[in-house]
């Protein structure tokens, strides 16, 4: 049961269900296993056979019919699949003896059409920044709230391509509560999405909110303390930009 959303409980409609329902088509078929994909989950049974309901938008089902309702996966009947693990559109499969099949079909540019339409509702837009525009958004499927950043990608050229992507490499490498956390990009159209934590604070309100935290009037100078918590931050940022190669600067 849950919100339902995209069909994920391959009960073969989008509704939200409010107390648990049976799943006819996996009646007797003795399901030791399920695994959840963004929008769309997987069931095998005791002899290792596989099934799919949810979203097929991007054929995450592994099977060439439509999606929301459970079916079998008819081509993964003789391989013997022992695991099977999803991201947020795609799956892989492992076999008792050491295969692995992957699949999601059709992710080329075309596939990215809509993708922040299908995944996000968009709330409000938050500020500008040199290159884009950043909205609030709450994911369609897990209900949080993020930030995305619209970037226009004004020429496709491998040179400016290769720019935006070493960034957003760089943006996936930092790991850290006092940096803001990035989760996803996609190309799209013109633009290029980012999918990042949503900060409801930002540098100004903090540095206006740091003298009351500390006890001290706006304008007072900081004490010892606040000083030392202060530096040891910064200096935390510092040692992670550094670990960047070439050095990263903002
Ligand atoms: N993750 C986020 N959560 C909440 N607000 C954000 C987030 N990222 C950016 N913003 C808001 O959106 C504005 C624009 O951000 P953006 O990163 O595009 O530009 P910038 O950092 O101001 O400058 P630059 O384009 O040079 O990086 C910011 O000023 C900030 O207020």
């Amino acid at each position: 049961m849950g919100s339902n959303a995209w069909g994920c409980l391959g009960l073969g409609h989008k509704n939200e269900v409010k107390t648990p329902q049976i799943i006819p088509q996996l009646c007797n078929q003795r399901i030791q296993r399920f695994m959840n994909g963004g929008d769309f989950v997987f069931a095998i049974n005791h002899v290792n056979h596989v099934f799919s309901g949810g979203n097929n938008w991007v054929k995450q089902l592994g099977r060439h019919t439509k999606g929301l309702g459970f079916e079998i996966i008819s081509e993964l009947n003789d391989k013997n699949i022992t695991q099977i693990c999803c991201g947020t559109n795609h799956s892989l499969a492992l076999t008792t003896n050491g295969q692995v099949y992957a699949w999601v079909s059709k992710f080329e540019n075309k596939s990215f059409e809509n993708h922040y339409q299908n995944l996000f509702e968009e709330l409000s837009p938050i500020g500008l920044g040199g290159f884009g525009t950043v909205f609030k958004v709450k994911h369609r499927f897990d209900e949080h709230i993020y930030a995305v950043k619209r970037v226009q990608l004004k020429d496709s050229s491998d040179k400016n391509m290769n720019r935006i992507l070493k960034e957003v490499k760089n943006l996936g490498k930092v790991r850290s509560e006092y940096v803001v956390q990035y989760y996803n990009s996609w190309p799209e159209t013109n633009f290029l999405y980012i999918q990042m934590e949503f900060c409801s604070e930002n540098l100004r309100n903090i540095l206006e909110i740091k003298p009351k935290v500390f006890d001290r009037d706006l304008g007072e100078a900081m004490s010892s303390y606040e000083y030392f918590i202060s530096c040891e931050i910064f200096r935390q940022i510092l040692e992670i930009l550094k670990t960047f190669t070439p050095g990263m600067r903002h």
